[in-house]
């Protein structure tokens, strides 16, 4: 991970506190072990089989943001090293895209966040140049541009920017709590005591 990431809580943590389903389709994996981001979001919408707006929005993104790409489908490899090093090179976080990419151990040796629907070696046309920061939707959420996007090993969420604030306090929140749960639990205690659950169930 090269890039400094906007907040350092996980994704499981800010879907927990977010308490409303911001998770984005499990489907939706890292390209690479380790790949972590998270960013304000610059969106692209796209169309199976062609590349060219993933090229503009490489061109058209600013630095310190997460590109979201719709590109539907999961048989072509829209995305690959060029637009890996293009984007790097740009100062852009990170690739979250629904859709496949290629060239996965390039990209790995390359260090930049990549979370796709898959991995698939059939390039692409470039003739379709794609709508730039609309809203998309990408693993069956609503994504626009600003919005929060954090990923790592346990999959991808998308914080609406009006919500930033307040997920990641409670977040902070969580976490503490968290934090002396554990440490009540190397002192003998058990988690059915530390999270009053009933071991009987309902
Ligand atoms: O051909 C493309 O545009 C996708 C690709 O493999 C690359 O960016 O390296
Ligand atoms: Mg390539």
């Amino acid at each position: 991970m090269t890039a400094a990431l906007r907040t350092k809580h996980t994704s499981a943590t800010l879907l927990e506190a977010a308490k409303s389903d911001i998770a984005l389709d499990p489907a939706l994996r890292p390209l690479w072990p380790d790949a972590r981001l998270a960013g304000p979001a610059y969106t692209v919408q796209g169309v199976p089989g062609d590349n060219l707006a993933l090229h503009n929005a490489v061109a058209a993104a600013p630095p310190g943001h997460v590109l979201v790409a719709d590109c539907g489908g999961g048989s072509f490899g829209h995305w690959g090293e060029v637009l890996a090093v293009a984007a790097k090179e740009r100062g852009l976080l990170g690739l979250v895209i629904d859709g496949a990419v290629r060239d996965s151990a390039e990209q790995a040796e390359l260090g930049f966040p990549v979370f796709s629907r898959g991995i698939a070696i059939h390039g692409t046309a470039k003739r379709y140049p794609g709508i730039l920061g609309r809203s998309v939707l990408v693993g069956g959420v609503v994504v626009r541009t600003g919005d929060l996007v954090v990923g790592d090993a346990d999959g991808l969420v998308a914080i609406p920017s009006a919500h930033e604030a307040a997920v990641l306090a409670a977040a902070d929140g969580r976490v503490e709590q968290e934090t002396f749960i554990m440490s009540e639990l190397s002192k003998g205690r058990t988690t059915v005591e530390l999270l009053r659950l009933n071991p009987l169930g309902d």
